[in-house]
């Protein structure tokens, strides 16, 4: 049982994978359900965009830093806004890495989805050589400080956070609850310094490896506020299971 007014998320981030059948599952799947307490959000490759209806909040997993001109292969936030997209997953690990985006660029991106009035999912995450070095605090602060030198704290009240760390993405090592839960307090009290209120209702997700049989013990979590899901956001019964657990 939650004991703060944070309401839980739950987004999907289907990464380079799913087609149309996919899409018809997850709808009809979820449609069914009664997640009447939290709020779940798919992110499908631009593609699929059409294809879903208006009941299901809809993501994208990029966005270009310009508004709009000659840009080869890149989508603009005016675009998202065509298709009723909501949120924009900017700085996950693997653009971080596969597009070499700085904490500069990932910055822009989160002021430019800010400008369209979407919800930037700003992701954090260490590689593991980084937890053995003992400078895990350190590596968040500066991807975090990138972002709040850009756009300042006041609007971190229209940023919903995930953290990931990088070696439990995709490998079935899930962070254990604790590890997740220093993370986030952490990164809750990194924004308490500049501001209580928006660091006590700002929505901090977990991600790496969640699946229907972990994510209750670490929703259950002070600080986590529910999931970013890579693997088992492409199964619809899994992804329910995660969905009720935050649900609860
Ligand atoms: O965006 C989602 C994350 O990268 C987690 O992926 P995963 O659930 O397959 O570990």
């Amino acid at each position: 049982m939650r004991t703060n007014s944070r309401r839980q998320l739950v987004a999907g981030n289907w990464k380079m994978n799913g087609d149309k059948a996919l899409v018809e599952q997850m709808q009809k799947q979820l449609a069914a359900a009664s997640l009447e307490n939290m709020d779940v959000v798919i992110c499908p490759p631009f593609p699929y965009f059409g294809q879903f209806d208006s009941k299901l909040k809809l993501g994208s997993q990029n966005i270009s830093e310009f508004d709009s001109g000659a840009h080869t292969g890149e989508v603009s936030v005016a675009m998202l806004k065509e298709f009723n997209c909501q949120y924009v997953i900017i700085g996950h690990s693997e653009r971080r890495a596969d597009n070499h985006e700085s904490n500069e660029l990932v910055a822009l991106k989160v002021a430019q989805v800010l400008k369209a009035n979407l919800t930037p999912i700003l992701c954090v995450g260490e590689p593991e050589s980084v937890r053995e070095d003992g400078t895990l605090f350190d590596y968040i602060a500066t991807q975090l400080d990138a972002v709040l030198l850009k756009v300042g704290i006041s609007q971190f009240a229209e940023i919903v956070l995930a953290y990931e760390p990088i070696w439990a993405i995709g490998t079935g090592k899930t962070a254990s609850p604790a590890q997740a839960q220093e993370v986030h307090a952490f990164i809750r009290g990194h924004l308490a310094k500049q501001d209580d209120k928006i660091a006590a209702n700002i929505v901090i997700l977990y991600g790496g490896s969640v699946k229907g049989n972990n994510a209750q013990e670490l929703f259950s979590q002070a600080d986590v506020d529910g999931g970013l899901i890579g693997g088992a956001s492409l199964n619809p019964e899994d992804f329910l299971s995660i969905c009720q657990a935050a649900n609860q």
